[in-house]
């Protein structure tokens, strides 16, 4: 596989296996045919992998990662990666995904912005994307997904796992692909987005639509971007990603440092979701922040299935299903949800605790580690 972005049409490299631990490479999967029965015509998803791939192609597990993520499952900082593998520590030789037995392959949502199409990458026309990007929902980011693999020459995959928009776009593996996957774990999400979500992620949209720098959506290459914007949306969403407790425990109504709140000063906890909106800025496009939030709004794993019930019902594939007890975002009634209506959820709820709220499937590496030892355990099963 090319490890420049590939021309159009370019669609499978035999040697893509061969490459180094970790290296970054690029795959053309489109055309692809969108929800909105729009085409998007010249489809590039940036990924990675780990591991050796079996002879017989059937030990890919596939990471799926959420909102802000990248194929940079795990590993340090490098050149084309600004954080550590966001289950750093839970994929390599003897860890909870133990790649002397699985091929880790893990790709750049379609919409996001570290090397798959997107809002800021070039459009056939030469030009940003921008504005003109469609909308996608999970199902068009998991038809991309499916691309990659038919253009890898993976016919199933052995495991899929995600958590948040990793764990929406492991659902859709589940339900809408049961003869691609042998096992899936679904973590800390719902069958479908409540009026909270979509309330609080709108309210996300709104903040970045509202900057001047905005420009429409048409900011790419003139200089300016709406970062104001972005910021005040981490923000909003990082308080939706930690739990009420936690937060008022960590900061309570402390000053931070010797500033004073009564005059110019700040709170602790007001630096603190600075620093996380200042570091995301810094790595992140709007505009992907966006066409993302916007696909998690549309989440409905019923939407054409006559419902979330007949759709979970329906499915085959065992699918372990995780949620952590502080998540205020995702609450556990939600994975219960479709734990309960799942065709086969094995061991029914599995619940992680935690103090951190919904940033617990990134923070609770035991636990964490246990399901995806658990899901590719019955993968391994499942051979054909
Ligand atoms: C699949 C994916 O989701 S990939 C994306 C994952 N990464 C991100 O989303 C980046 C945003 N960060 C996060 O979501 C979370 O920080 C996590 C989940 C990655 C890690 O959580 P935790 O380990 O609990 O970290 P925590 O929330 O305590 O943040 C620590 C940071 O806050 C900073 N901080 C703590 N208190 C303050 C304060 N009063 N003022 C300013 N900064 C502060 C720390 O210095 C530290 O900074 P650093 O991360 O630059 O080293
Ligand atoms: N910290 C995670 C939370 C969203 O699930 C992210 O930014 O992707």
């Amino acid at each position: 596989m090319s490890t420049e972005r590939p021309a159009a049409g370019l669609i499978a490299d035999p040697d893509w296996a061969k490459s180094p631990d970790g290296q970054t490479m690029y795959a053309s999967v489109g055309p692809l045919t969108l929800d909105n029965r729009e085409v998007l015509s010249d489809v590039t998803l940036a990924f990675q992998r780990w591991g050796t791939l079996s002879p017989t192609r059937d030990n890919v597990v596939l990471t799926l990662h959420a909102l802000t993520g990248d194929s940079h499952v795990t590993g340090p900082v490098d050149d084309d990666h600004p954080t550590a593998g966001w289950w750093d520590g839970l994929i390599g030789p003897g860890c909870a995904i133990d790649t002397d037995e699985w091929c880790v392959v893990s790709a750049n949502v379609l919409g996001g912005c570290r090397g798959s199409t997107g809002p800021s990458s070039i459009a056939p026309d030469g030009r940003p994307w921008g504005s003109r990007f469609p909308r996608i929902t999970i199902a068009d980011q998991v038809r991309a997904e499916v691309a990659l693999m038919d253009a890898l020459g993976v016919t199933e995959v052995a495991s899929a796992l995600g958590g948040s928009m990793g764990g929406a776009r492991a659902l859709e593996w589940a339900v809408g692909y049961p003869d691609r996957v042998r096992s899936v774990l679904v973590l800390a999400v719902g069958a479908r987005a409540t009026a909270d979500q979509i309330g609080i992620q709108s309210t996300q949209i709104a903040a970045i639509r509202s900057d001047p720098d905005w420009q429409g959506g048409d900011y790419h290459g003139t200089g300016r971007a709406p970062t104001a914007g972005m910021n005040i949306a981490r923000r909003i969403a990082h308080l939706s990603y930690r739990a009420e407790a936690e937060l008022d425990d960590r900061f309570g109504n402390t000053p931070q440092g010797t500033e004073n709140p009564l005059r110019d000063g700040r709170f602790a906890i007001e630096s603190y979701l600075e620093h996380q909106s200042a570091k995301l800025s810094r790595r992140f496009d709007p505009g992907s922040y966006v066409v993302l939030t916007d696909s998690l709004n549309t989440h409905d794993i019923g939407r054409g299935r006559g419902g979330i019930v007949a759709a979970l019902s329906g499915c085959p594939v065992p699918v372990v299903v995780g949620g952590i007890d502080s998540d205020r975002l995702y609450p556990l009634r939600l994975q219960a949800e479709i734990a309960e209506h799942l065709g086969n959820a094995v061991g029914g709820l599995h619940v992680v605790r935690s103090d951190k709220g919904h940033d617990g499937f990134l923070t609770e590496a035991d636990a964490i580690g246990d399901l995806l030892r658990y899901t590719t355990d019955i993968a391994a099963a499942g051979r054909r």
